[in-house]
């Protein structure tokens, strides 16, 4: 069994190296198609606060869907549990991100607040609640990552915007069921600007550590959220983080784990450790595959996973 050191996370990169052109980096955003994937990045916020990085763990890319988790904590924050619950739920989809099959099924009540739909409910309710939603965000990521440069890439965020049509088509969708109630082209315009977020490994990993942490954040021991709602946000971590790949993830990692089609995953043992990585080429799901699988070697080297 190996120890956590940077020696270890940098053998894992040079192991899963070859895998990188395996993927297919997301092309859906045209702003995203660009990016090399060749960049392979990793870092690790150990329990006593230790730190550990590999790689392009410094690099800023698109953290794309791991900001929903982001979005669902403010929103535990605003809102009594119920307020949240009675407008998205908490099971696994088995669908894509982006389907729209299951939310006409189900009466515009998406699965999870990770899919897409259900992260739209998430920033339409952060709109009902917030002045300026996209202020409010950037201070909370910044605080917690203790970085105060971090910013939204307003190039990504227009390209989504002028590529929006299923997202729109699902947030319309949940309007016409009464389940959106602010301006779709506002929320969406929320929405996509905290996919656009631009942030590293190490501030990921960083902003992060409180749900590994019983909410409580890293450096200025801030409480983000109760210990109540951080075992929550793991367990719906757990259980639909990762899409229709989630029961295969969870099978060969055994983390609770959010990923972006920007090519990161934030991955978290609670009570041990908060883990990023990053690699832009996607499998068939949206999710990493060299990250799935440095995720996946580093359960294997540590004998730590939550089972
Ligand atoms: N899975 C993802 O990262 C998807 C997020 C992306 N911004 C979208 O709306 O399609």
């Amino acid at each position: 069994m190996s120890e956590l050191s940077n020696a270890l996370l940098e053998e894992i990169i040079e192991e899963v190296r070859p895998l990188t052109r395996q993927g297919k980096v997301a092309d859906y955003i045209p702003a995203l198609a660009g990016i090399s994937p060749d960049q392979l990045g990793m870092a690790v916020y150990a329990a006593d606060g230790s730190h550990y990085q590999a790689g392009d763990a410094d690099t800023r890319f698109s953290i794309q869907s791991i900001s929903k988790v982001l979005s669902l904590t403010v929103a535990l924050t605003l809102y009594d549990e119920p307020e949240i619950w009675q407008r998205v739920g908490k099971e696994p989809s088995g669908q894509a991100f982006n389907s729209l099959v299951q939310l006409e099924l189900e009466q515009g009540k998406p699965r999870n607040p990770f899919i897409n739909a259900g992260a739209l409910v998430m920033c339409d309710l952060l709109e009902s609640r917030l002045t300026a939603p996209r202020l409010r965000m950037l201070e909370i990521v910044r605080r917690l990552a203790q970085q105060n440069d971090i910013n939204y890439d307003r190039v990504v965020a227009r390209s989504e915007y002028e590529h929006s049509a299923r997202n729109a088509a699902i947030a319309w969708l949940m309007k016409s069921f009464g389940n959106f109630h602010n301006d779709v082209s506002k929320v969406m315009e929320t929405y996509f600007h905290y996919c656009s977020l631009a942030m590293s490994c190490n501030e990921l990993a960083r902003t992060f550590f409180y749900l590994a942490n019983q909410g409580r954040s890293l450096g200025e021991d801030v409480t983000v959220i109760s210990p109540r709602h951080a075992r929550q946000v793991n367990a719906l971590m757990m259980t639909s983080g990762m899409y229709d790949g989630a029961g295969e993830f969870a099978w060969r990692v055994g983390m609770p784990a959010k990923s972006g089609v920007g090519g990161g995953i934030v991955a978290v043992i609670p009570g041990v450790m908060s883990i990023a990585v990053w690699s832009p080429a996607l499998d068939s799901s949206g999710n990493s595959l060299a990250g799935t699988v440095m995720l996946e070697k580093l359960t294997e080297r540590l004998g730590r996973s939550i089972f």
